[in-house]
């Protein structure tokens, strides 16, 4: 890897840190089938995760031909199961614990820049004792835009008073690397999540990883932090 001069690093949680798509497309199925359409496999509804909940609901609805007058109905029927069970099947990928350990250790500023509902985080990141590493934590709905909007990353940047190209945008799909590559910042695209069913690589980050396992010791030796 060749980042250089890293202060900060935002992390992307879905596909990225916790693979969440097991719990997102369970609530998913609850929602199909309460309103009469079949439930889907995870492998469809993985596909279907990145541009936050509203464009997750919308693309099963559209996947089952349901009525987009049924949307507030749905949304509401499929954030009450993912609020009743979002972390029972999901889980860390490897390498994700160890890795934010290890530059917590070495002082490391961290964000989580999700596009997710701000509302899940703190119960999501209590259950997978992730909520002492970031010192700003953004939901899809916390700021007016969300990614591949740069916003968010701008907004932490301002935060920790780092220039753009001193954070490292890390993320399993599109959104992260247009989002970092509009803010200006650097970006690891990861291969193992949700992208709509293609390579990261093609979204051009400066460096693609299978996993976080060696960014701690390769930014240990290479980067001073804030
Ligand atoms: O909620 C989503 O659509 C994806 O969330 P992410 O930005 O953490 O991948
Ligand atoms: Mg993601």
């Amino acid at each position: 890897m060749v980042f250089q001069g890293i202060k900060g690093i935002a992390f992307d949680l879905d596909g990225t840190l916790l693979d969440s798509a097991p719990d997102l497309g369970a609530a998913i199925n609850v929602m199909l089938t309460d309103l009469g359409a079949e439930p889907v496999c995870d492998q469809l509804s993985r596909q279907w995760v990145g541009n936050g909940m509203p464009k997750l609901v919308q693309r099963a609805m559209a996947h089952a031909k349901l009525c987009s007058s049924t949307y507030e109905q749905a949304f509401t029927l499929f954030t009450d199961a993912y609020a009743a069970d979002s972390s029972s099947r999901s889980r860390l990928y490897e390498g994700v614990a160890p890795a934010l350990a290890e530059l917590h250790k070495q002082g490391m500023a961290m964000a989580l820049i999700t596009n997710k509902a701000a509302r899940f985080l703190p119960s999501l990141l209590a259950d997978f004792d992730l909520a002492d590493y970031f010192s700003i934590v953004l939901g899809g709905d916390t700021l007016q835009e969300k990614k591949p909007h740069p916003l968010p990353l701008l907004h932490v940047c301002q935060q920790w008073q780092i220039k753009p190209s001193e954070l490292l945008m890390v993320g399993d799909s599109k959104n992260d690397v247009q989002a970092g590559q509009a803010a200006g910042a650097q970006t690891l695209g990861l291969t193992y999540g949700y992208n709509y069913g293609e390579h990261i690589a093609l979204s051009n980050p400066d460096q693609v990883a299978d996993n976080l396992i060696e960014l701690a010791q390769q930014l240990a030796s290479t980067n001073q932090h804030v």
